[in-house]
């Protein structure tokens, strides 16, 4: 039995930081994981895609180039295998930078191989058997495959296996339309497919806002991507040249289907059980507001606590536990604002609430609406499409949350990110002076707005 001070399962977005802290503090960590350093943000997540994503805003502008007065001869054509392996080289550099800096730290083992509880100080790992009194769970999620009927005699693709394809799929069907179906749908529109978004609820990114939802609908409708919405019983039958997808009375017929309708957290065959950690009904990990689970000793961070999905979320459970833990500070994860963007292009930055939320939350409340097409720096570029909202709460001033779906949106909403997250009042913020012409000057603008 080989003893550590803590082991971390899961090489993700927070375990590995915190290793790296504890380790520098001199204790003796075991980090375990069962495939690749950095997990899916790294390895089948946000690197791989957002590089995807940059090709095909290539593509795109490269398109429109004559727009802009630029005269390309020839066809423009999209090298896949290129495409791919550049978002491979992105992963690998940050894969192998990982092993560097976290194989060559005194105090850090790394062990690879899959991890099963023993007992709620003891790891399975290899045949071998680790124990520590500090265990932290990071260990991720995955696809989520619903029991479609027929869905297992055809071939299907998931966000992961769709980043092997070197090719152009002729016609790709995407099951699902939220983040990781509408980023593949329009990047793979743009590389030159057919490409057709099923999703069973009545919108797209459904946990938007209506106006949101049908914004983002009009800007992949402009770019040829058909979007059914509310699909029902959607079935898959194989066919001559690819697969049959029936719902309610409409059939495509797809030569590939991209199955993006969830993720589900990794914690059925990790013995918890066996440790005593508590778990909800969809396999989530129940934490306190520090992040520690029902048993003394384990924590759990990132998506296996279901308290976020994002990258950024994970790396801020590393943060509360690192304050908590090692630096004597008293960090809540209930003070965390839900922050997030959508990488179609143009991209779509979220912070704090929905309108639909705001208005169910029994405040009196402020709304400021803005088209993109009366942002000069969106006309300046071309590209005029989305619009901005702000909501605030009349009574206390509070900036209850914000939408920018437009050209540089997942930066300029940090405005609206920093000012929520310092609990500074929208009218604090209506007179601040920003920099001409950017997306961001429109921020105290629409705040004088509030009506
Ligand atoms: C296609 C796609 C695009 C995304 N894009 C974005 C984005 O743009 N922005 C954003 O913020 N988020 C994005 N996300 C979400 C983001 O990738 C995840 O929220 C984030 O990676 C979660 O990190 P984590 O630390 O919780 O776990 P993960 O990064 O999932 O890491 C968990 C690790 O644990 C390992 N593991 C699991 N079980 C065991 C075990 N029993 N033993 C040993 N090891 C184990 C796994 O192999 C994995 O490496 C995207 C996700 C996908 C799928
Ligand atoms: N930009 C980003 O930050 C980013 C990008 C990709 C993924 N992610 C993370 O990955 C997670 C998973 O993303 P996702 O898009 O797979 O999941 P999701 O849960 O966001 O969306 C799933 C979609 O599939 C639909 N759906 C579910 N079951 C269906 C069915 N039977 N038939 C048709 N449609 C169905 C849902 O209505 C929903 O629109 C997200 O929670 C997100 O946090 C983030």
């Amino acid at each position: 039995m080989q003893r550590f001070d803590a082991i971390f399962i899961g090489a993700g977005q927070a375990g590995p930081f915190l290793a790296a802290r504890m380790a520098e503090r001199g204790m003796k960590v075991a980090l375990i994981e069962r495939k690749f350093l950095g997990g899916t943000c790294v390895n089948a997540g946000c690197m791989p895609t957002k590089t995807l994503v940059a090709s095909a805003r290539a593509v795109y502008i490269s398109r429109r180039g004559s727009e802009l007065g630029v005269k390309i001869e020839g066809a423009i054509s999209v090298d896949m295998q290129v495409v791919r392996h550049r978002a491979n080289k992105v992963t690998m550099d940050a894969r192998n930078g990982l092993a560097d800096w976290l194989g060559n730290m005194d105090g850090v083992t790394i062990v690879y191989g899959h991890a099963r509880f023993k007992a709620a100080d003891s790891i399975s790992i290899n045949g071998e058997t680790l124990t520590a009194p500090q265990i932290f769970l990071n260990v991720g999620a995955r696809p989520v495959i619903p029991d479609f009927p027929g869905i297992n005699d055809v071939d299907y693709l998931t966000s992961t296996s769709i980043l092997d394809l070197d090719t152009l799929p002729r016609h790709l069907a995407v099951i699902g339309g939220s983040y990781i179906g509408l980023e593949f749908a329009q990047m793979y529109r743009r590389f030159g497919s057919e490409v057709t978004v099923i999703e069973r609820a009545t919108h797209v990114a459904s946990r938007e806002d209506e106006d949101t939802s049908e914004a983002i609908r009009v800007i992949l409708e402009a770019e040829g991507i058909h979007v059914r919405t509310g699909a029902e019983n959607i079935t898959f039958v194989r066919g001559s040249d690819g697969v049959l997808i029936s719902f309610g009375d409409a059939a495509v017929n797809a030569s590939h289907v991209l199955v993006a309708t969830g993720r589900t957290p990794n914690t059925d065959d990790l013995g918890l059980d066996v440790a005593g950690v508590a778990v909800n009904s969809r396999g989530y990990i129940v934490v306190d507001d520090r992040l520690a689970t029902n048993v003394a000793g384990i924590w759990a961070l990132g998506d296996c606590n279901g308290r976020g999905a994002f990258t950024h979320t994970s790396y801020n459970d590393f943060e509360i536990a690192a304050a908590n833990l090692l630096d004597g500070e008293d960090r809540k994860l209930s003070s965390r604002i839900p922050v997030y963007a959508l990488y179609i292009d143009p991209p779509l930055g979220r912070a704090g609430m929905t309108e639909r939320e705001a208005s169910s939350s029994g405040r009196r409340v402020l709304v400021s609406r803005r088209p993109m097409a009366a942002v000069g720096r969106a006309k300046e570029r071309g590209e005029t499409r989305g619009f901005m909202k702000v909501l605030a709460d009349a009574d206390t001033k509070e900036i209850l949350g914000a939408a920018i779906l437009g050209i540089e949106g997942d930066e300029a909403i940090h405005g609206i990110i920093d000012a929520m997250s310092t609990g500074t009042r929208y009218t604090d913020l209506q007179w601040s002076v920003p920099i001409h012409p950017t997306v961001s000057e429109q921020i105290p603008a629409l705040l004088r707005g509030l009506v």
